[in-house]
């Protein structure tokens, strides 16, 4: 018998029904994959990848799980045996089940030696992330790591035995011992929802050595050339926030307590860049896609799906809804995601998937009504994502003279979130709101909040300021006219 007291633990899960069991036994996985980033996503996402992987196959890809910086998830998750359960919200009902690939937990500031020992460690072949754009520290202009940006400098300027508290320098470090110790080759995978994710994580993790003073940084840089593959991914699935009412669910279905489930939309999808340098699990069994260029359809998932994701967070919040599926109820919400989609399509490769049908397919997954995706989530960061998911496509359409009138908009709506006291987490929250301060019109404005983000040639474009300045007033007004 299982009671409501319980904790979900390898002790209690042995009395669950085998339905809410994980697909492997957790005590039969080892480590060989270090994943930076315990959030939601990641255990949502790889860590079912990887459990129906060493399920299917056999091999015993156990994960340990690197918090960058909440110790107390750490806690948590060990004090459950690293078990956690996954919800499944359909929108006819709930299917919940616990996930058991990953094995260890570590804090990367307290736990630095064993990271590194783990990074160090020959059964050790696959490092992945799943940090937030944030997390990379790149420079808006140049792409390449902002080594003037604090806690990188704090880092490049730390004492070895001092803990680092960026994951690239964290990464950095531990994969320059792996190198001096000369063990097996390794594959680092990005997980973040970035363009050319894999080439993003490997600049910054070259900009970071080659800052450093290690006397051995070039014969480290010679060796990572040839012993460290960083493939491109594309990850998709929609995993909102955890809230306590999640929390109420998963106990409710496991019948004991469950501090960390997640949550999730049935789809999921995993397309990776066919470069490994070094065993990885297999997690084709589980539907992942292997492709020698995975451009297509990164592109088409950061511009179609996030890109409108993010548009529906501005806009929604201008209007006063909350969660993606309320804006999906409001009369613009689905002619906003079908006419993003239309107005983008033409700067996406014609191999990737057909724009019309990702439309489609959005506008169900948006829909769901089981899923309670908060707008302030998606709009948080929005320096670091619109960067990725609007104005490339923006800058493409611009230049060949195209229509831009649905990313005018829902660039004025990022721009006035921005004004707003309760503007959602930013790293540049300061820079952005002071562009309100000192600018006299509101195009001005408009070309200062470009100029944060290190769009300079965007600033520049006085027909697209303008244009957007002219939609502020409509949506102070809590009007979304598309
Ligand atoms: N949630 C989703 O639906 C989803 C889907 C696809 C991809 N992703 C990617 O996964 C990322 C994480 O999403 P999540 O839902 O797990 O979010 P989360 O808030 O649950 O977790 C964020 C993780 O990033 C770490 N982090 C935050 N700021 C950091 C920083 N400055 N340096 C280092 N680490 C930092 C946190 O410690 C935490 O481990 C997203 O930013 C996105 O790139 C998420
Ligand atoms: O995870 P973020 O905060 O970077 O972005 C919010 C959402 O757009 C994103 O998480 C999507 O839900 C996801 O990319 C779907 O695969």
């Amino acid at each position: 018998m299982v009671s409501a007291d319980d904790l979900l633990s390898r002790e209690s899960l042995r009395r669950l029904p085998p339905e809410l069991r994980p697909a492997v036994d957790p005590a039969e996985l080892r480590t060989r994959v270090v994943h930076f980033g315990l959030g939601a996503f990641h255990r949502a996402h790889q860590a079912v990848f990887t459990e129906n992987a060493a399920a299917r196959s056999g091999e015993p890809w156990g994960i340990t799980a690197v918090a960058p910086r909440s110790a107390s998830t750490v806690r948590a998750l060990r004090d459950q045996d690293c078990l956690y359960s996954l919800t499944e919200r359909r929108p006819d009902g709930h299917r919940t089940r616990v996930v058991g690939s990953v094995v260890g937990a570590l804090a990367m500031g307290p736990d630095a030696r064993t990271v590194d020992a783990l990074l160090a460690d020959p059964e050790v072949t696959v490092v992945t992330l799943t940090v937030t754009e944030k997390g990379y520290h790149r420079s808006p202009s140049t792409g390449g790591l902002d080594t003037a940006a604090g806690p990188v400098a704090a880092d490049l300027a730390a004492a070895a035995d001092w803990p680092l508290t960026t994951v690239v320098g964290r990464l950095a470090a531990g994969l320059a011992a792996r190198m001096r110790a000369g063990a097996p080759p390794i594959n680092v995978v990005s997980c973040d929802n970035m363009a050319d994710n894999g080439a993003a994580l490997s600049r910054v993790i070259h900009d970071y050595i080659r800052a450093s003073t290690w006397p051995d940084r070039a014969e480290i840089l010679d060796r990572l050339a040839e012993s460290v593959a960083f493939p491109a991914t594309v990850v998709d699935r929609i995993v909102p926030a955890t809230s306590e009412a999640d929390r109420a669910v998963a106990g409710a279905a496991l019948g004991v307590r469950d501090a960390l489930p997640v949550t999730g939309e049935p789809y999921r999808q995993w397309v990776l860049e066919d470069s490994f340098a070094a065993p990885r699990p297999p997690w084709e069994l589980d539907g992942a896609l292997f492709v020698p260029d995975v451009a297509p359809y990164q592109l088409t998932k950061l511009r179609l799906l996030n890109g409108s994701h993010s548009a529906l967070a501005y806009l929604g919040a201008a209007a006063g809804l909350t969660t993606i599926a309320e804006t999906m109820t409001a009369d613009w919400g689905e002619r906003l995601v079908r006419s993003l989609c239309a107005e983008v399509a033409p700067t996406l490769p014609a191999d990737g998937p057909d724009p019309v049908a990702y439309a489609d397919d959005l506008v169900v997954r948006f829909r769901n009504p089981a899923m309670h995706h908060l707008l302030r989530q998606i709009g948080s960061d929005g320096s670091v994502k619109i960067t990725e998911r609007w104005l490339p496509g923006l800058r493409e359409l611009r230049a060949h003279g195209a229509s831009t009138a649905v990313l005018e908009l829902a660039l004025a709506a990022w721009a006035e979130s921005t004004r707003r006291a309760d503007a959602p987490a930013d790293p540049a929250a300061e820079a952005l709101a002071a562009c309100w301060g000192t600018a006299t019109r509101p195009a001005e404005t408009v070309r200062a909040l470009l100029r944060v983000l290190g769009a300079a040639d965007l600033a520049g474009d006085e027909a697209l300021t303008a244009s957007v300045a002219d939609r502020l007033p409509a949506l102070r007004a809590g009007r979304v006219e598309i």
